[in-house]
C-alpha cells in the first residue's frame, strides 16, 4: 500500500475535517440535548463535552469505563490531553460519539442506559412519507427482468447512503444537479461476476446508516438472496449509537418492522428476510472494532477471519471508505486495489462521496469534476462510486 499521501487531521480552519469538529459535532450536541429531557448531570456533562471538543484537550474515558482498556489499545492512551484537532481525524470522531455517549449515560446504570440518543430523528426518518413512496416504487419494479432488478436495487443502496442525517446537518446544496456524471467510478460488472446467479456463497455488508440507507440495503440482501446470487448474508451493524444515524441491531429490527407492515413488494422482502433470520441464511452483527477509530487495515484477526470467508464484502458508505483505504489524502487516480490490498478477500465499496478521501478515478473525471465543481464534488455528496477489488 503507498503509504506517502498526507493523514487528514482536523487542524486546517476552512477545511472539511475542521468544519467536522468545530461545527458539525457542537450542532450534533444541542440536537441531542433538546431530544430527551435528560436530567441536570447529563446536561452538564453535555455541556462540558461541548466546550471540551471545541476548545478543549482530549480527557481520558473514567476508570471504570467498560471499554477503556480497549480505547487504550486504540491510541487513547496516546491521545488523550492533545488537541481534538491534532490528532487523525478519524480517531477524533470516532472519539466524540464514545464521549458524547458517556456524557447520556448510555453504558452507566440507570435511566438512560442503552437508550439511543439519535433514535428521535432515526425514527422520523424511517417513518416519513419518503420512506412510504421509496417502498411503493419496489412495486413499480415487478415488470423488469432479473438482471435489471438487481441493477435497481443495487443502485438504491448506494445512493440510499445520501441519507445520512450527520451530513444533513452541514450539507449546503447536496440536491444541487451535477454537471458531470454521478457515478465517478462504476465496476459493478465486476460485482456481479463476483455474485453470479446459482452462487453458492455469502455475502458480508458493512452496513452504514439506519433509516433509509438501511432500508435498500435490507432489500438489496433480499434481492441477492431471492434470485440465489449468495447463499447466506452477513450484516455488520454498529454495536451502538455512532455518527448520529448509524445502524444499530435495534434500527435493524425497526426497519424489519417496517418493510413488514408495508404494502406490496415491500412486505414481501420484509417477510422473506425475517425468514432468512429465523433460518440462519442472514445473520446480524455487532462487532465493537464497528464503532472503532482505526482504519480497517488494522482490523482484528477474528474480524479478519470473518471477511476472508466472505464471498464478496461490501462496504458501506463514506466513513467506511475512509477506513477501508486510510484516512488520507490520496491521489484521487490511486489504484483501489493498491489500497484495498490488506483486506481480506473481494470488496466493494458503495458510497456516495462526503469527505476528501478519494482514490481509483481516471485522470479524465477527475479534471472534468475539478473543471465542473472545484473541490465540492469531494465532499457534496451528489456524487458516488462503485468500486471493486475482486
Ligand atoms: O459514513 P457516511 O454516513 O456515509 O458519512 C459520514 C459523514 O457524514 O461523516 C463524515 C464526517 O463526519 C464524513 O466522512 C461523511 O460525510
Amino acid at each position: 500500500m503507498p503509504a506517502t499521501a498526507p493523514l487528514l487531521l482536523g487542524d486546517e480552519p476552512g477545511s472539511f475535517p475542521h468544519s467536522v469538529l468545530a461545527e458539525r459535532h457542537p450542532a450534533i450536541i444541542r440536537q441531542v440535548r433538546g431530544a430527551f429531557p435528560y436530567g441536570p448531570d447529563r446536561r452538564r456533562a453535555l455541556d462540558a463535552l461541548l466546550v471540551s471538543c471545541t476548545e478543549g484537550a482530549i480527557e481520558p474515558l473514567p476508570a471504570d469505563a467498560h471499554d477503556r482498556d480497549r480505547w487504550g489499545a486504540w491510541g487513547l492512551d496516546t491521545y488523550a490531553g492533545r488537541s481534538w484537532f491534532d490528532v487523525p481525524w478519524l480517531w477524533s470522531e470516532s472519539y466524540f460519539y464514545r464521549c458524547l455517549l458517556e456524557a447520556v449515560g448510555h453504558f452507566a446504570p440507570g435511566p438512560w442506559q442503552g437508550i439511543d440518543p439519535f433514535r428521535p430523528d432515526k425514527l422520523a426518518e424511517l417513518d416519513s412519507a419518503r420512506t412510504d413512496e421509496e417502498l411503493a416504487a419496489l412495486d413499480g419494479l415487478a415488470d423488469l427482468t432479473a438482471d435489471e432488478q438487481d441493477r435497481a436495487l443495487l443502485h438504491g443502496s448506494l445512493w440510499g447512503n445520501r441519507a445520512d442525517l450527520g451530513f444533513r446537518l452541514s450539507a449546503e446544496t447536496s440536491d444541487t444537479p451535477a454537471a458531470v456524471p454521478a457515478l465517478v467510478a462504476d465496476d459493478s460488472d465486476t460485482l456481479w461476476s463476483l455474485l453470479p446467479p446459482s452462487g453458492a456463497g455469502t455475502l458480508y455488508l458493512i452496513a452504514d446508516n439506519a433509516g433509509r440507507e438501511l432500508v435498500p440495503d435490507l432489500l438489496l440482501v433480499s434481492r441477492l438472496l431471492a434470485g440465489s446470487r449468495v447463499e447466506r448474508a452477513v450484516l455488520h451493524v454498529k454495536p451502538h449509537p455512532y455518527y448520529v444515524s448509524d445502524a444499530t441491531p435495534a434500527d435493524v429490527l425497526d426497519a424489519l418492522r417496517r418493510l413488514t407492515a408495508a404494502p406490496g413488494a415491500a412486505a414481501t422482502h420484509g417477510r422473506r428476510l425475517w425468514q432468512a433470520l429465523t433460518d440462519g441464511r442472514l445473520t446480524v452483527r455487532a462487532h465493537p472494532f464497528s464503532c472503532g477509530p482505526l482504519p480497517y487495515a488494522e482490523m482484528p484477526d477474528d474480524l479478519r477471519a470473518e471477511f476472508a470467508s466472505a464471498t464478496v464484502t461490501i462496504v458501506k458508505g463514506d466513513l467506511n471508505y475512509r477506513r477501508l483505504v486510510g484516512d488520507r489524502l490520496w491521489a484521487p487516480t490511486t489504484p483501489f486495489a493498491d489500497l484495498t490490498g490488506h483486506f481480506p478477500g473481494p470488496v466493494a465499496a458503495l458510497r456516495t462521496l462526503k469527505s476528501d478521501v478519494i482514490c481509483g478515478l481516471d485522470t479524465r473525471t477527475v479534471t472534468a469534476l475539478d473543471a465542473a465543481e472545484g473541490p465540492r464534488w469531494r465532499t457534496g455528496g451528489t456524487h458516488a462510486l462503485i468500486q471493486v477489488r475482486a
